[in-house]
């Protein structure tokens, strides 16, 4: 929990309990079902939680802003996203159920209100979003084909609208049709060593390819 103070000095009560709260509901259900590497969860914070909030160094939601999390997993970036932007919605989507179940119950354990979970293939999905999340599920090209439909059109302000993808390594290639992708090495916002190939993409919605 010190790990996350440091980067988000400005917290509330409310807010430190539930990423307090998480660690033990993360380490009870993947007794049961294990969705979070062994590993992970003895790194839970570093690993998944100030990895996911990478994002909001980027980008500070605006209340009432709505995300999709495509292939949320066990919940990232998703549920640290949610805790930490108590005033916006998020809509948790992927394709394996027992990874979803673990998520509503961390959902309903801490009581987040303005989380809603599907389990579906995203293309298969309906529904409008000013930002779309996402870490570790396709590459670029297939993962734009996928959701962008599904970004309003309407630009959010300054923000930008469209999608936010952590990612590792050479992006190059990756990303070579995508000229205006804006790319955050995370070692900006987190001194970490975790984080030294780590990378937070922003493509807005008005991109070229
Ligand atoms: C490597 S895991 C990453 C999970 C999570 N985002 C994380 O970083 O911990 C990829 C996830 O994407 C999901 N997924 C892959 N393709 C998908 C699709 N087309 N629609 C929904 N979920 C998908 C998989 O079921 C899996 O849970």
């Amino acid at each position: 929990m010190e790990l996350i103070l440091k980067y988000f000095p400005n917290l509330t009560e409310d807010q430190i309990s539930k990423f307090t709260q998480l660690e033990t509901l993360y380490q009870d259900w993947n007794l049961k079902i294990n969705v979070v590497s062994r590993k992970d969860i003895d790194e839970l914070y570093l690993r998944h939680v100030l990895h996911s909030l990478a994002i909001a160094k980027v980008i500070d939601f605006k209340p009432g802003t709505k995300l999709l999390d495509v292939g949320t997993g066990g919940g990232f970036p998703g549920i640290p996203l949610a805790i930490l932007f108590p005033e916006c919605s998020f809509h948790l989507v992927d394709s394996i159920a027992k990874k979803l179940k673990v998520v509503d119950e961390v959902v309903a354990g801490l009581e987040l209100t303005n989380v809603k979970t599907t389990h579906a293939r995203v293309e298969e999905t309906k529904g409008n979003y000013d930002f779309i999340i996402s870490r570790a599920v396709a590459a670029m090209p297939t993962f734009v084909h996928w959701v962008k439909g599904k970004i309003t059109k309407k630009q959010n302000h300054e923000l930008k609208n469209g999608i936010l993808y952590l990612k590792g390594g050479d992006l190059t290639e990756e990303l070579q049709d995508y000229k205006t992708a804006a790319i955050y090495n995370i070692t900006e916002f987190y001194s970490e060593e975790f984080f030294e190939t780590k990378k937070v993409v922003h493509l807005p919605i008005k991109y070229k390819g």
